[in-house]
């Protein structure tokens, strides 16, 4: 889905640099160069969000604010005044951000945020506050910047809410609420879980100066004295948000085939290892095939490296839309596995020859050189509890597909 913004300036310089912000970052801009023709605009238009110079020909003091606001477009104020009165104009209304013109930085930044807003639509943040009054003002803050709000109204309540809603990634808390307090469930988040996955942010309206300190060293990321400054906020939350999105984006890589975008063999021991422990208590066996491409060097030698990676990224593309609901991984080179975690031996197996089958009957369109390929297989289904010898296992029905004549499932 592209994203619709509306630029609201009049320098045609400065609204050109905004338009190629916003396409870059995914979005269709559309440029009004005043306020009739802004309010033509949304009177025509559904907008993501807008971006509001503070001073046009026909609103010298920042009126074009409220034509967006009133239309509840998510605004960002771009001024060239950094004066107190142009401050108190814009803060009066609740924008997203305002972002003073002074230098390249500014651009920045605005590209930063406007890079955010979408990404915020999928962050889930719970608020912990045990007054309704403050929860409301909070999650209206939050809204405003588009995030998905939860609330509870103490430490226990937020354990619960917590847990019915695993993919709550920023908890923001008070200290003193009844049953447990906003420290206490720090506490409790941390035995639970890690700082990598869930950022939480201590807020309070106490005097006492060790509370900051007692809040990190139960496991908050950062602290806020109320009240605070909604812009202030807003640096703090989107600091956090990043930083989880760094680590996300660090971890997968970590875990992907940099080729394939298959999972990698370090993920793929990981997973299986912990699925092995728990097939183990319940003294399950474990379904796993090995799958090599067939005469692959020999791809390589006639249509170039290029060409053979085609082929590995063509067979990657299939491997996600048969093994969906399973484990499989790029081990290296030519070589793949998928650990099945559904369905029974006959099933996995029947899947694995439809796929062998499917590859050979279509392999040939798949790749711009269009070379036909084939893939041989080793299936092994054992009460096994250490990967390497499921995959050792496998890798001797490999051998024998091989030698058998390639093209087939070995079990
Ligand atoms: N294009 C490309 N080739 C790779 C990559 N990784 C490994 N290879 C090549 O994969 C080939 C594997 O060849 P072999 O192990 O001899 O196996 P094969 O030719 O597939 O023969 P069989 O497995 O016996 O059917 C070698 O030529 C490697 O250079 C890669 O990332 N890209």
């Amino acid at each position: 889905m592209t994203r619709r913004i509306l630029i609201i300036e009049d320098t045609p310089t400065i609204a050109k640099v905004q338009k190629h912000i916003a396409v870059s970052s995914g979005y269709t801009a559309d440029i009004a160069g005043s306020l009739a023709e802004a309010k033509a605009l949304v009177s025509q238009n559904q907008y993501f969000c807008a971006v509001v110079d503070f001073i046009l020909p026909d609103a010298p003091n920042g009126e074009a604010i409220p034509c967006t606001i009133k239309a509840e477009i998510p605004t960002i104020v771009m001024t060239g005044n950094l004066d107190i009165k142009t401050r108190e104009t814009v803060e009066k209304y609740p924008i997203i951000d305002y972002i003073t013109k002074e230098n390249k930085q500014a651009y920045q930044y605005l590209k930063r945020q406007l890079q955010r807003l979408p990404r915020n639509e999928n962050v889930q943040v719970l608020v912990v506050d045990d007054s309704r009054q403050t929860r409301r003002y909070i999650s209206a803050l939050l809204e405003r910047h588009k995030y998905q709000v939860l609330e509870a109204k103490d430490g226990q309540e937020g354990l619960e809410v917590l847990q019915n809603n695993p993919e709550i990634s920023v908890i923001i808390t008070d200290n003193e609420m009844p049953r447990m307090s906003g420290v206490e469930l720090c506490g409790e988040i941390r035995r639970l879980y890690s700082d990598d996955d869930i950022a939480i942010i201590g807020i309070s309206g106490s005097n006492a100066s060790h509370l900051s300190a007692r809040f990190l060293k139960n496991g908050a990321n950062d602290y806020l004295r109320k009240p605070f400054n909604a812009e202030e906020f807003y640096c703090r939350l989107s600091q956090n948000v990043d930083m989880l999105d760094n680590i996300a984006t660090i971890r997968l890589q970590a875990n992907t085939d940099y080729l394939t975008k298959l999972p990698n063999r370090r993920y793929f021991f990981e997973q299986t290892t912990k699925v092995l422990k728990s097939k183990a208590l319940k003294q399950q066996s474990s379904t796993l095939a090995m799958i090599d491409i067939d005469h692959f060097k020999s791809i390589n030698d006639q249509y170039g490296h290029d060409a053979g990676d085609d082929v590995l990224s063509a067979l990657a593309v299939c491997f996600k839309k048969f093994f969906e609901h399973d484990l499989e991984a790029r081990l290296g080179g030519e070589e793949f596995a998928v650990f099945f975690l559904q369905g029974s031996v006959e099933e996995n197996l029947k899947q694995l020859e439809l796929f062998r089958q499917y590859l050979d009957a279509n392999s040939a369109s798949m790749t711009p050189h269009k070379i036909h390929f084939t893939i041989s297989i080793g299936f092994v289904s054992m009460a096994e509890q250490k990967v390497d010898a499921l995959l050792k296992a496998a890798d001797v029905k490999l051998y024998d597909a091989k030698e058998e004549g390639r093209n087939r499932v070995v079990s």
